[in-house]
């Protein structure tokens, strides 16, 4: 066995313990283009650079933890949805991913529609200049009051969920003298390879109307009868962080087929069809994620297809990615602080965040890879596990990577493609404050979701 500089003796690539890990990188201080952020590179010092800044400057003026988002790379991800996609398309990107003001912005400013699922993200839509008529409101438990809103601020549809949603949105805009632009959601008995959490067209979860029995044929007789309703078309999601194109083709199939039972029954071509978001994204060098030219092709070459079979016109399809957009444009910046080689496993190497600001290994035993940012290093590989500061033996942020032997207190290190489902789903564990959110570009950062502060906490504190 070979042996590295670091005095505590970490463990080495040659003598690996069981677990879920490839082997490591030829070059620890390669950072693969497959899973970070497009413009980030290593300067001269070996100090990774993003947008023109590097993390040291970032972490000086920021302090850590922090997100790190890329904005040229944000930009140029929703352009070529929207390019791929083409004037008889929408991309609705899904707003759950992570939004704030300045993310709607760019959205707008690309040509982008919004897909909000709460009241607080139509709020932050709409404050931010989102004309509400490129919304779509989605959420298998809105309240009266989302709803009112939503139909009285004009949303461009609200994708119905479950029968009684339904009546109410059908009562609550004919009430308000409106008739609001619907689609309804199905679930087309799809199971969607990925993790069970987050797969969402199989029958047994909450999501949508079922296909099977029928369900999902009286839900369109119902709304068609029903004054405060337009139907403008079917939706469907099958899950998230999804590769293989098959679980789409048999939605796509699925929801063509209910849309050819449609015509049949009531002489009605409903114009349009949603078949949702979910495409994956690289975490590790191991994923190899499909570009959206090639998701756009294949979805409208499927539908295309279908619709010429069953004799119907084609609809307008509309799809609704948040990770693919978002998710690779980001990554979390650490200070590395205590570090504990654990003889014959691996060495925990603890941040000054966690679980509180990335909860998705914990909850779906998520894979991420990280990096040594702040300096280059030919230190020998170790195996670490990379821990948050809180209070629970599951605050993994990595479970199983390799950093550098020489690793050390200070040091920075970052988790790539973090920029979907980690802002969105931070929390204050341990009254851990959450991390602000910093977009770089052109040499610049600027603060676009600051870090919460201790007197934000004790706002809420009430007596
Ligand atoms: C209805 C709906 N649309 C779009 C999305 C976005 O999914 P993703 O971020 O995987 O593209 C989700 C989340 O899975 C969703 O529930
Ligand atoms: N939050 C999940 C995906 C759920 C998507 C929303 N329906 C994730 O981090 O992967």
């Amino acid at each position: 066995m070979s042996r590295s500089a670091h005095p505590a003796g970490p463990r080495h690539a040659d003598v690996l313990p069981e677990g879920h890990y490839s082997a490591p990188a030829a070059d620890l201080n390669e950072l693969d283009p497959k899973v970070w952020a497009q413009t980030v590179g290593r300067d001269a010092d070996g100090v990774v650079t993003v947008g023109g800044v590097d993390v040291k400057t970032l972490a000086e003026q920021h302090g850590t933890p922090a997100y790190v988002l890329d904005e040229a790379d944000f930009r140029e991800r929703a352009r070529a949805w929207r390019t791929a996609f083409g004037h008889d398309a929408d991309v609705f990107y899904a707003g759950k991913a992570f939004l704030s003001r300045a993310v709607v912005r760019w959205l707008h400013e690309e040509g982008l529609n919004l897909d909000v699922c709460s009241g607080g993200e139509l709020a932050t839509a709409l404050s931010a200049g989102m004309p509400a008529d490129r919304i779509a409101f989605h959420g298998n438990n809105k309240s009266v009051g989302e709803i009112t809103r939503a139909v009285e601020t004009g949303v461009g549809r609200i994708v119905l969920d479950s029968f009684q949603e339904i009546v109410r949105v059908a009562h609550i805009a004919q009430s308000l003298g409106k008739r609001q632009r619907v689609q309804i959601r199905i679930t087309v008995g799809v199971e969607a390879h990925t993790h069970e959490f987050i797969a969402t067209a199989h029958e047994d979860q909450k999501f949508g109307i079922p296909l099977a029995g029928g369900q999902a044929a009286e839900a369109v007789r119902r709304a068609l009868q029903l004054d405060g309703l337009e139907l403008i078309g079917i939706h469907s999601h099958i899950g998230s962080q999804i590769f293989d194109m098959s679980g789409f083709e048999v939605a796509a199939h699925r929801v063509v087929g209910l849309l050819k039972d449609i015509r049949d029954e009531h002489g009605v071509e409903l114009p349009e069809i949603d078949l949702g978001g979910g495409l994956g994204i690289a975490y590790t060098s191991d994923d190899d994620p499909r570009e959206p030219h090639e998701i756009a092709k294949a979805l409208t070459e499927i539908v295309t297809r279908e619709c010429d079979s069953a004799k119907l016109r084609t609809p307008r399809i509309s799809v609704e990615p948040g990770r693919a957009i978002v998710g690779p444009t980001a990554f979390t910046l650490y200070e590395v602080g205590t570090i504990k080689p654990l003889d014959g496993l691996r060495t925990y190497v603890s941040v000054d965040g966690g679980m509180s600001d990335n909860i998705r290994t914990a909850l779906y035993d998520a894979e991420y890879s990280v990096a040594l940012v702040s300096r280059r290093s030919d230190a020998e590989p170790m195996l670490a596990r990379v821990v948050g500061k809180h209070c629970e033996s599951g605050d993994i942020v990595v479970k199983d990577a390799f950093l550098p032997g020489d690793l050390a207190p200070g040091d920075l290190i970052a988790v790539p493609a973090t920029g979907a489902y980690c802002r969105s789903m931070a929390s204050n564990y341990n009254h851990v404050l959450r991390p602000p959110v910093v977009a770089v570009k052109d040499g610049e950062s600027r603060v676009i979701v600051r870090r919460e502060t201790e007197d934000d906490l004790l706002r809420l504190d009430v007596g």
